[in-house]
């Protein structure tokens, strides 16, 4: 086992030279990471407070101190993807995000907390996506992978993540950073117990340019650092080598001597407390009596006052900082790619969930109503009587007629068994005739010449409102049937049977598009936050611009397939016109689709929790359809109410792909353009919104 390791660990070694063969910066040889007076607060919450912390180059640092006392903030602040309020880091000689400087990048590797892989994943998986986005050719990722699967005795490189061990896993994590990057400065949030795990580190900075920074609250664990910095509240109370510390407190343990140090710490604050002269604790004693912390250690020679640097980066530098890598974008989208081929059942569920839905819509919203049981009191007996022909007219599929006596009738409708009564007086054929002939009749005539109609207008026909429009319109025209013929001619737009679910499959079919497309991305962000997984790839040098263009590429796919198969159901199989060009259908919705994606990024970014994020995307829903006019049209809705629906982004968007299905319109009329210039409008700004909330939250 021994001879396993340390040939490995020979070949690790030549690696590591072969990696590290291009020397660091001149100037940077002296130490990896320094900050100066380093403060960092969320809100109130003051976490870091002046701190000063120096990690020599090809040194381990044991960062020690109770949980809570801000050791993962000020990594975060070091790998560049915190900012911190007042103070300067360098690490490497510049501070971390300067435009050009590959810290987050490649000099840098940081492994947080949390699990930070992907568990859907293979072992080759992870170090395939982690390889790439660290720039390795696939023949390095290979050596790489034949390495730690030996070294962490792990199963086959096809196990998938979520099968490993609590310690395969834990290992993994640790080991996967320091192997995979070729960089100067390797930060880990975590103890690192493991023997074997510790001799890999100390062998990779044995080569001189290598620094690790490593995190615990188990203090006993740091003794192997070659230095410890003791942390409490925000700030370091010593620094030095593990045996120093120990000797300055004429402590046993390194345990015992930040014991003390807490006690002087306490006790100093204590006497400055009760003294109104003295101001707060603001810079800490490292183990070097009476020496500032800020002063130079393990022989680090600085000046008396601090050097104040200026860096400068030329703007084609800052051009190519700015620009998003396509390498990155393409590792993103692979990585995404690659969990949705993990999860097939998943993804047939998304390609097949808008179907299914505007199935539903076709066969259920806006048809006409079948069966409705309706009581017919029909007091004439001859078949020849006017009553007899026009209850002929009566559509038997949808109003099923149910003669009955009166006492019966109006016994079942208040029973809830009918929906109606229909009644005529058995003088009606006369009374009818009277009514139609004579100029003018008694109100005995018009009453009894009349069909009188009796409705249940609660619960079922209330939310049933079609049902109770067709009753209505049924029923009603028998009356213009006597009173009013009208004659509709051909319409200008759609057909004579255009019915309701006409008018709102389009609209239906750019919300479902929509929401669709929230849904699958409102959640992408918040679960890989966290799982640590998008500080990882932040650290690695991924940037949010190129996270978002990723999400949006890859959800761009899933959206098109789920496109094509929305337009072939409605146009193939629910027959629904479309008098207008196919182009246009197919990019308006695709663009719907687009707005879905990147409102959902915005929700993904602003949000850290899980619930929240569900609840923000479904609260919207609702609202945003009734108010779009996608259901009722929008000139039913109330003035100030209206002026809000104008502006949301399906009500134009809707309005212009009616027009172009249904009267066959193209991109030079106004309420064609109108919607794709809103939707685009919408677009532009989610993007831009996502992108900002994310660079700031970084
Ligand atoms: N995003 C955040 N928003 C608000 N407060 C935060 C945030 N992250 C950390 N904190 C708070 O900052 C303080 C320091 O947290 P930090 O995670 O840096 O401590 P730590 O020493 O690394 O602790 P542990 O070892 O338990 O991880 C804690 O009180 C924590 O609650």
């Amino acid at each position: 086992m021994f001879n396993k390791v340390s040939s490995l660990s020979q070949l690790k070694e030549e690696n590591m030279k072969a990696d590290l063969e291009a020397s660091l910066p001149a100037g940077q040889e002296e130490f990896a990471i320094r900050c100066r007076d380093v403060c960092r607060s969320y809100g109130k919450l003051k976490v870091l407070s002046n701190l000063n912390l120096t990690v020599p180059q090809g040194h381990i640092y044991g960062l020690l101190g109770p949980s809570g006392c801000g050791k993962t903030t000020l990594l975060k602040c070091i790998v560049g993807t915190l900012k911190i309020s007042r103070g300067r880091i360098t690490v490497l000689g510049k501070p971390p995000a300067f435009p050009g400087h590959d810290v987050p990048g490649k000099m840098v590797g940081y492994m947080p907390q949390e699990l930070a892989l992907y568990n859907e994943f293979t072992i080759s998986d992870t170090l395939t996506f982690f390889g790439r986005i660290h720039g390795l050719t696939s023949k390095e990722t290979q050596a790489r992978m034949d390495f730690l699967v030996d070294f962490l005795d792990l199963p086959q490189k096809q196990s998938l993540v979520r099968n490993l061990s609590f310690f395969q896993t834990s290992d993994f994590r640790k080991t996967l950073i320091s192997e995979l990057v070729r960089c100067y400065v390797i930060c880990l949030v975590s103890s690192v117990s493991f023997s074997r795990i510790w001799q890999h580190l100390v062998e990779i900075v044995k080569t001189g340019k290598v620094s690790v920074i490593i995190t615990t609250h188990y203090i006993e664990e740091a003794r192997q650092a070659n230095v410890v910095g003791l942390m409490r509240n925000g700030h370091l109370l010593a620094e030095g080598p593990p045996d120093a510390v120990m000797k300055q407190h004429s402590a046993t343990t390194l345990e015992h001597a930040f014991l003390q140090l807490c006690e002087t710490s306490d006790q100093i604050d204590s006497k400055r407390g009760s003294s109104p002269q003295s101001g707060p604790l603001e810079t800490s004693q490292s183990f070097e009596s009476g020496r500032d912390e800020s002063r130079p250690i393990l022989g680090i020679e600085q000046g008396a006052a601090e050097e104040v640097h200026k860096y400068s980066a030329d703007w084609k530098v800052r051009a190519r900082h700015m620009l998003p890598k396509w390498r990155n974008i393409a590792a993103l989208m692979i990585k995404t790619f690659v969990r949705m081929k993990r999860m097939p059942g998943s993804l047939c569920f998304h390609f097949l969930l808008p179907v299914i839905q505007i199935s539903l819509i076709c066969l259920c919203v806006g048809g006409d109503p079948k069966g409705i049981q309706v009581a017919v009191v029909n007091n004439e007996t001859s078949p020849s009587a006017y009553s007899q022909s026009l209850l002929s007219f009566l559509d038997n599929s949808s109003v099923h007629q149910v003669p009955l006596s009166h006492t019966d009738a109006f016994d079942g409708i208040y029973n809830g068994e009918y929906w109606g009564v229909i009644g005529f007086g058995k003088n009606f054929t006369s009374y009818l005739t009277k009514r139609m002939i004579q100029r003018q009749v008694s109100r005995e005539v018009v009453d009894g010449g009349s069909v009188h109609v009796w409705l249940d207008l609660t619960s079922k026909m209330q939310k049933t409102f079609s049902r109770i429009a067709f009753v209505e319109n049924k029923l009603g025209g028998m009356s213009y049937l006597v009173a009013l013929p009208i004659k509709f001619e051909e319409p200008i737009y759609g057909s004579l049977n255009t019915d309701f679910t006409t008018f709102v499959t389009p609209g239906a079919v750019l919300s479902i598009t929509f929401y669709l497309a929230v849904g699958l991305t409102a959640l992408s962000f918040v679960l890989e936050r966290k799982e640590g997984l998008l500080d990882r790839c932040w650290v690695a040098g991924v940037s949010s611009l190129e996270t978002m263009l990723a999400h949006l590429f890859s959800q761009l796919f899933v959206i098109s397939v789920q496109i094509i198969l929305l337009l072939l159901f409605i146009l193939l199989v629910f027959k629904m016109p479309n008098e207008g060009s196919l182009a246009l259908v197919i990019i308006l919705i695709v663009l719907q689709g687009v707005t879905g994606i990147s409102f959902g990024l915005v929700i993904s970014a602003a949000i850290d929790d899980e619930q929240s994020a569900n609840q923000a995307a479904l609260g919207i829903f609702y609202p945003n359809l009734i108010i779009s006019g996608i259901i009722w049209p929008v000139e039913c809705i109330p003035y100030p109410l209206r002026y809000i629906s104008l502006a949301l982004p399906q009500t134009y968007a809707s309005e212009a792909l009616r027009c172009i299905m249904y009267r066959g319109w193209g991109l030079s009329r106004m309420m064609v353009w109108r919607g794709f210039a809103v939707t685009l409008g919408w677009n532009t700004f989610f993007l831009i919104l996502a992108t900002v909330i994310l660079k700031l939250r970084t």
